[in-house]
């Protein structure tokens, strides 16, 4: 347990001195690199203060969760905020218990002994929870799945393996298939990884996080398998505070079966229990409204996490910040200044990858209802009164809620050609696998500002950005310069995920020379030339923030709702008319009717 006594130290270095606790005396030991012997430590001096008080702060916060202490995020919003600041310190445990300053030192002393290693996960457990910390059980709820195989699983021996999840986890897989524990080791293990940074004990963990992961047979009745995973559960948890978390990674159409009886069957009373939810969240408003009352009538909407990976991307929080922590942002973004907005999410794998659940789904609920509205939501709302999860949903919403319902003739359908003949039921239907459309958001800020999105798969390269473009310097005194293509003078600013992260703002510039020659040229921040982190998948960000009950990330039912009014008309008028996607090629750029759709709105895409 290498990580623990640096960490340790860390605290008592901080020794909370008391309620109030000056950030600038936490963050300066850090500095100092006399603490930092771990595996951050080469690359603290280069970084600026905040990026400091940041890996301090997720040290902090690692410690704390393997003690099943919570640190709550105004904690951290705080001292993000106001380096140096005042303010109260409050650290609890979820049942409730508050630590107040000198105490946590003392809580975590009180534990020091039960974070060591043990021989068995099994003693492992019970050795805490004679101490009292609460354990932390996860069932992933359809273990054999694609998506657990190459996402979930590896996500959370990720966050095992960088000390991210309490020692006493344990982690269950369900499904309804006669599996042994061994059997699910071994199904899950090729796809674990271990961190680059830091490979030594890579090995040791893997074969401790394996050991404490069980298969659930939970047979072809939910009721009885679910009361199965309990009494599992439980055997682990013993008679100390319990909470779980239900990873829900089946499909859509046993949703509900699978929720419903977790909910009678599974839930433990001596803790909390979150329900994480995959997309699309149903198949249109009515399918969405049944699952979300189901839900409801059986959890509150705060233990409910509807997941969306997009959203757990640097790309997405990098929205709110890039605007409300720049001044030369965010008295730009409105109509005013800003002549249109493209969201592109364009992948080059075709339908094979994606074969089981597409189908059924389609790419407008597969990428549009989730991925694109919830990115346009983050773009465009007013600023959130804070960062907390509540606030930031309720400013989602109303945007959401100011979408036009979209009209047909603003939609571009379009369906891969199926050359290989290798998807053989997706090329039966008319399930569109590239979607464009123009939207508008009916509200003082954004009105008449038409976004442009565009989605599809097969395409020429993998694309994930989001591309504003400002409007022209009026009465610009060089436009002579651009020639005749005024294009080439708008103001870009990308935010890019594929096929590299990186911002961009493209601006004008002199040419160096004699003369007056201007060039578009771009400011560059790519992220791999300026970070040398590693960036963690998107699934490890979102399940942390489910363990840290921060729902900022996930949608709420009222934000699902609204994407769904905006949809689910020409998703049924697609149906109805049986509209046929326009077919394309493989590798190329899409349909052509894309192109025209951009004209119509007074767009030109931002091909490459
Ligand atoms: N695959 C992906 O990349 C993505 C998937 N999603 C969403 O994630 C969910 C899962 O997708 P994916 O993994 O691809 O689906 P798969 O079809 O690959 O896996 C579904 C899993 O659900 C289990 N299952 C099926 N029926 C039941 C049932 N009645 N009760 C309990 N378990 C059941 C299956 O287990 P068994 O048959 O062994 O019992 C299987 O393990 C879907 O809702 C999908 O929309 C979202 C984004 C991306
Ligand atoms: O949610 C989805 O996203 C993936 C692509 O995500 P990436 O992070 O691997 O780029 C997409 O292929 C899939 O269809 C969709 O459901």
């Amino acid at each position: 347990m290498a990580p623990l006594p640096i960490a340790m130290a860390t605290l008592h270095h901080f020794s909370f001195p008391s309620p109030e606790l000056k950030f600038s005396s936490v963050y300066h030991p850090v500095t100092s690199g006399s603490i930092y012997n771990g595996y951050g430590s080469s690359i603290m001096p280069s970084i600026c203060g905040l990026k400091i008080c940041t890996v301090a702060k997720i040290r902090i916060r690692r410690v704390l969760r393997q003690c099943g202490l919570h640190v709550p995020r105004k904690v951290e919003k705080a001292a993000e905020k106001s380096y140096g600041a005042k303010f109260d310190v409050h650290l609890h445990n979820e049942s409730g218990s508050t630590f107040q300053g000198p105490q946590i030192v003392k809580s975590l002393n009180d534990k020091t002994a039960t974070i060591s290693d043990t021989k068995s996960s099994k003693e492992n457990l019970h050795q805490k929870r004679d101490s009292g910390v609460p354990s932390l059980c996860i069932a992933v709820i359809g273990a054999t799945g694609e998506l657990a195989r190459n996402k979930v699983f590896p996500a959370l021996f990720a966050l095992y393996y960088s000390g991210h999840l309490p020692q006493n986890v344990g982690i269950f897989g369900y499904s309804r298939k006669k599996l042994s524990d061994t059997d699910l080791r071994d199904m899950i293990a090729g796809s674990l990884t271990c961190r680059v940074d830091h490979h030594e004990n890579c090995e040791d963990k893997l074969e401790k996080f394996l050991a404490q992961t069980y298969h659930i047979d939970g047979g072809y009745c939910n009721k009885e398998g679910m009361s199965k995973l309990s009494a599992r559960m439980e055997q682990l948890e013993g008679e100390g505070e319990a909470n779980r978390i239900f990873y829900l990674s089946v499909p859509q159409e046993v949703l509900l079966d699978v929720a419903l009886s977790l909910a009678e069957g599974a839930q433990t009373k001596h803790g909390w229990n979150r329900v994480i939810i995959e997309k699309p969240f149903g198949f249109d408003a009515i399918s969405s409204q049944r699952i979300t009352h189901s839900l409801q009538s059986k959890f509150e909407e705060s233990q409910i996490y509807r997941i969306d990976h997009l959203l757990g991307k640097d790309l997405i929080e990098n929205l709110t910040v890039m605007r409300f922590s720049n001044l030369v942002f965010e008295p730009l973004w409105s109509r005013t200044y800003i002549r249109n907005v493209q969201v592109v999410f364009s992948q080059e794998c075709g339908i094979e990858a994606r074969g089981r659940y597409f189908d059924g789904y389609g790419t407008i609920r597969d990428i549009v209802h989730s991925h694109i509205l919830q990115t346009i939501a983050l773009f465009a709302m007013e600023q959130p009164v804070s960062l907390d999860g509540e606030d930031i949903r309720n400013e989602k919403v109303k945007v959401l809620r100011s979408i036009r319902k979209l009209d047909l003739g603003d939609v571009v359908l379009g369906q891969l050609k199926d050359e290989s003949n290798k998807a053989e039921n997706y090329m039966k239907s008319l399930t569109p696998t590239f979607f464009a459309a123009a939207l508008y958001i009916e509200n003082a800020r954004w009105d008449g500002v038409p976004f442009l999105i565009k989605t599809g798969m097969g395409l020429m390269k993998n694309r994930v950005e989001i591309r504003i473009q400002f409007r022209h310097v009026p009465g610009n005194i060089y436009r002579e310069r651009f020639g005749q293509n005024i294009d080439l003078d708008t103001n870009e600013l990308i935010l890019r995920d594929q096929p590299e992260e990186a911002i961009l703002l493209k601006v004008n510039n002199k040419v160096p020379g004699l003369g007056l020659m201007l060039d578009a040229s771009e400011l560059n921040l790519l992220y791999r030339d300026r970070y040398n982190v590693e960036v963690p998948d998107s699934y490890e960000h979102l399940l942390l923030d489910v363990i840290d009950g921060d729902s900022h990330l996930f949608m709420r039912s009222d934000e699902v709702a609204a994407a769904w009014e905006i949809l689910s008309p020409i998703i049924h008028e697609i149906d109805r008319h049986k509209v046929t996607p326009e077919l394309y090629e493989a590798g190329g750029r899409g349909p052509v009717g894309a192109y025209y759709l951009g004209a119509k709105h007074g767009v030109r895409w931002a091909d490459d």
